[in-house]
């Protein structure tokens, strides 16, 4: 069996993210006979003596029947509407199906703030990690009431991958209606799962598309980006299908597993490359991309060709190649304004007060990972 999967069955501390398409359905809401054969299975893991977070979506889709609507709505207000009366049902719903075990459920509903921001992050890590510490199992989602559009996670996968590193999960487990990532959207026919990523190339040429069952909100294209953003930070992941709980939670032979980089982020360099909300792009050419992705050095406005945003000097900034891939991210020592008049000109060509890093190289994380 591969290390991966080796890692993921014998995590200490694992999140488990489990999406709205696996617990409720269309028409009939909360489906709590599917929500019980989880419980069955997290309750064995922490039986055997792991901690688990486990962050569950599902409180729109719970929220539709109560409320007579016969779809999940467009409209933020109504959504809201519905997240409330569903996180109310699925809450009691878990605390009940926990209480099968005799296990303890605490809530805990995250705006991105709480774990965006780095002045916010540590509460939430202190609430989790003493509900740990008690024995409780907690359950997260996103404070949908509160959360406006332009702050709003909308899918709980990149909420997951934030909460494994804030938490220092050794596996993150993410559960769908889909038995893994396939080389293509399964709904248009021929399609090969593909069992193991070690690198973006694996996955560079697929197509990743949207939600089939109406009920999730991110599809593959959130789970993909969540899987990176923590096998990047060094937490290894599997992708896999609820009613496969049991055994991705046992032997972890089911699903995709995503290969964890070697080394662990540290909680700056993680919220510098996945947390923060960028502000602006900076388009590099080749020569910058060899030099800031593969050698590690800072960037100079030598080889930067255009500027996008309204940024700031201190702000995070995302590091674009000529295929419009992102690339990097890091903190830019100019503001927008300035720029224009620098790029492309070699240092020597620039007045001394100007002869500074655009990004500095300690201010910088590399986003693209090699293929194994
Ligand atoms: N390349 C792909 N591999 C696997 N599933 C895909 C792919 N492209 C699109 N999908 C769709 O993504 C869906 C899962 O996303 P979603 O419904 O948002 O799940 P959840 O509610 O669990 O977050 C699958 O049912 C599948 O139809
Ligand atoms: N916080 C929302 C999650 C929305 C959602 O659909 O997420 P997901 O199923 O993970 O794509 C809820 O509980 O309904």
């Amino acid at each position: 069996m591969s290390v991966t999967r080796k890692a993921v069955a014998a995590a200490e501390r694992i999140v488990v993210k489990v999406g709205s398409s696996a617990l409720t359905t269309a028409g009939a809401g909360l489906d709590t006979g599917r929500l019980d054969a989880l419980v069955d299975a997290i309750a064995d893991r922490i039986g055997r003596g792991s901690q688990l977070v486990l962050v569950s979506s599902g409180a729109i889709g719970s929220g539709l029947a109560p409320l007579a609507l016969k779809k999940r709505p467009r409209d933020l207000a109504t959504q809201q509407a519905a997240a409330s009366v569903g996180q109310l049902a699925l809450a009691h719903a878990y605390a009940e199906s926990f209480g099968r075990y005799s296990l303890t459920v605490g809530q805990v509903l995250l705006t991105s703030d709480d774990v965006v921001r780095r002045s916010h992050y540590r509460n939430a890590q202190r609430t989790l990690s003493r509900l740990l510490a008690l024995g409780a199992v907690p359950v997260v989602n996103e404070n949908d009431t509160v959360a406006t559009e332009e702050i709003r996670f909308g899918d709980n996968d990149r909420l997951a991958a934030l909460v494994a590193h804030l938490i220092g999960a050794d596996a993150l487990l993410l559960l769908s209606d889909v038995d893994g990532l396939y080389d293509g959207d399964p709904r248009d026919g021929a399609t090969r799962k593909i069992t193991e990523v070690t690198g973006d190339a694996d996955v560079d040429g697929i197509s990743v598309g949207m939600s089939s069952s109406g009920l999730g909100t991110g599809g593959m294209v959130s789970k993909l980006a969540a899987a990176r953003t923590a096998a990047a930070a060094g937490i290894p992941v599997l992708l896999a299908a609820a009613d496969q709980a049991a055994h991705a939670l046992t032997t972890a032979d089911v699903g995709t597993a995503f290969v964890a980089a070697d080394t662990r982020l540290s909680a700056r360099r993680f919220w510098l490359g996945y947390a923060a909300g960028p502000t602006g792009r900076l388009q590099i050419d080749d020569g910058a991309v060899a030099a800031v992705v593969r050698r590690r050095r800072s960037l100079l406005a030598a080889g930067i060709t255009g500027v996008d945003g309204d940024f700031q000097a201190g702000d995070v900034v995302e590091l674009v190649d000529a295929a419009q891939r992102v690339v990097a991210r890091g903190v830019v020592n100019f503001d927008a304004g300035e720029l224009p008049e620098l790029i492309g000109r070699s240092s020597h060509e620039l007045p001394p007060e100007q002869r500074r890093e655009v990004v500095h190289a300690d201010d910088l994380v590399p986003l693209r990972r090699a293929s194994a």
